[in-house]
Order: C-alpha cells, then sequence, then structure tokens
C-alpha cells in the first residue's frame, strides 16, 4: 500500500485525484490539503501529488523534498530554471524522486511525440491550445512543451523552428505568443476541457495532430502510473514518456 498526500485538494484536478486514490486497491489517500492549511498534515504519505497554481509549486515542492516525501507534480509553470532548482534541491535529499510532468494524459504525450516526429517533414507549424475558461495560465504547459519539442525536432533538422509569415502590421496577440519560435494561440471557451491541435503544412497540403480530454479522468491514469513508480525513480523526471517506454 503507498500511502498519498494531495495538494490542491479541492481544486478541479486535485479533487479527481484524490477519487481516483481512493479507488484504488493498492493506494491510501492519507492527507488532502488545500491552501491554507497545514502541510505537516502530508507527512503522513509516501508520496505527495500536487495540482495547485503556478505561484505555489515551487514552495510545495521544496518543502516536500525537505521533508523526504517524493512528488508528482501535474501542476504548470516549470521552465529550465525552475528545473535547474529542483535539481538543486534534490541533490541534498538522495533518494527523493520527483516527476514533473506537463500533461499526464497518454494520449497528450502521444501528440507531443508525433507533433516532434512530424516537425521536420513540414514548412510550416503552429500550435492551436483551447481550455476552460477558468484556467490560469496561458499559454498552457502542454503547448509550451510541445513547442518546445517541435522547435528542438526543426532545429535538429536545419529547418527554422517557425513556418514563412510574411505579417508586417498586426495587432498584438493576432499572430500568438512566440514560444522557442514557434506561434502558439490560446483559446479559452466555456464548455472546453483541455484541447490541442498542432498544425502542420507544407506543398499542397497539411496535417492536423488533435489531442482532446473530454472529462479530467483521462489524466488519472498517468498520475496514478507515476504515483506507483516515483518511489523507484530517485532524482527529478520531467514528463510521463520514460514511464511508458518512450
Ligand atoms: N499535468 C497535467 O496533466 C494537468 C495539469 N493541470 C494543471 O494543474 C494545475 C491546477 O489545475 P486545476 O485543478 O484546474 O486548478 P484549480 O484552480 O481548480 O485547483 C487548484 C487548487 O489548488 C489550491 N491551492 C492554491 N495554492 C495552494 C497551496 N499553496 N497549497 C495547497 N493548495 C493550493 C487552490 O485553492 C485550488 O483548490 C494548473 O497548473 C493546471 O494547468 C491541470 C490538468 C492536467
Ligand atoms: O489547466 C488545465 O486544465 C490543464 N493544464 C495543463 C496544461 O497547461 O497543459 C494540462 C492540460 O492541458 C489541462
Amino acid at each position: 500500500m503507498i500511502n498519498v498526500g494531495v495538494l490542491g485538494a479541492r481544486g478541479r484536478m486535485g479533487a479527481t485525484v484524490c477519487a481516483a486514490v481512493e479507488a484504488a486497491d493498492d493506494l491510501a489517500l492519507v492527507a488532502a490539503v488545500d491552501a491554507g492549511d497545514d502541510l505537516a498534515t502530508l507527512t503522513k504519505a509516501e508520496v505527495v501529488v500536487d495540482f495547485t497554481h503556478p505561484g505555489a509549486v515551487m514552495d510545495n515542492l521544496r518543502w516536500c523534498v525537505e521533508n523526504g516525501l517524493h512528488a508528482v507534480v501535474g501542476t504548470t509553470g516549470f521552465d529550465d530554471a525552475r528545473l535547474a532548482t529542483v535539481r538543486g534541491w534534490l541533490a541534498s535529499a538522495p533518494g527523493v524522486g520527483v516527476l514533473v510532468a506537463p500533461n499526464f494524459g497518454i494520449a497528450a504525450v502521444l501528440m507531443m511525440r508525433f507533433a516532434a516526429q512530424a516537425a521536420r517533414f513540414f514548412e510550416s507549424v503552429e500550435i492551436v491550445e483551447l481550455h476552460h475558461p477558468n484556467k490560469a495560465d496561458a499559454p498552457s504547459g502542454t503547448a509550451r512543451r510541445t513547442a518546445e519539442l517541435v522547435a528542438a525536432a526543426r532545429r535538429e533538422a536545419g529547418l527554422t523552428p517557425g513556418g514563412p509569415d510574411a505579417t508586417t502590421t498586426a495587432l498584438d496577440g493576432a499572430r500568438g505568443a512566440s514560444v522557442d519560435g514557434v506561434p502558439v494561440h490560446a483559446i479559452r471557451l466555456a464548455g472546453l476541457v483541455a484541447h490541442q491541435e498542432v498544425l502542420l503544412g507544407g506543398s499542397g497540403e497539411t496535417l492536423t495532430i488533435r489531442h482532446d480530454s473530454l472529462d479530467r479522468v483521462s489524466f488519472m491514469p498517468g498520475v496514478l502510473l507515476a504515483v506507483r513508480q516515483i518511489g523507484s525513480r530517485p532524482g527529478l523526471t520531467v514528463g510521463l514518456d520514460p514511464l511508458l517506454d518512450l
């Protein structure tokens, strides 16, 4: 039995994780913590899952590492500097494992992979992410990660990250945000959960790779896989890919 604590337990994702942990025979929910609650209740846990806010997650994570607790983190907002900081904390906590993943959906992980594979074959690439209107950050962590992977694949192939673009006048934001040179557009629309399209264009043809999370249960198999494996993966793991043998 693995004892699990959840940070952000009253949020959309945290509440879904609490239910998934309670439904699993090999996991026990021992702490459900939200803003203002005492973190000390988490010391009963072996693994802490964090779905909070980009502004809160670093303090939470430092506390977990300092207290020798493994952590599975879905909260967005991680860039190279933040990841380096976490690696620094882990250097003083041998045996502690932290996994940070921008998206725990298996189909989303595959969508990112397929986009990176396709990127070198097309002249143009742009990303459109679409989410529920209560989302705090834009663009999404998934879109940022996809853009980084696509840009790296294109650079390796000797291509520029984005595609041709003759725009000389534009309203602010009309061409999206540039992430590593790849244009990323963010839609916020009532009724949506989490969706993304990677649009690729070449000579007389286009390819659209689309992923849809229709319900937050889509993230649970990935979260539970990480909870079960993180105890045997000391140090920092970024993304779910290595747990899926990708
Ligand atoms: N990696 C993935 O697969 C996914 C990641 N996310 C990310 O997870 C994060 C949370 O998303 P939602 O659940 O939709 O947000 P939400 O706003 O519904 O929930 C966040 C919860 O965290 C709590 N919270 C804030 N600061 C806290 C603190 N210091 N300690 C404890 N609790 C705190 C809030 O009170 C709230 O209950 C976002 O960054 C989002 O992008 C969301 C879905 C999937
Ligand atoms: O806030 C969300 O909802 C989601 N956040 C993650 C992100 O920013 O990529 C994962 C998924 O898109 C849902």
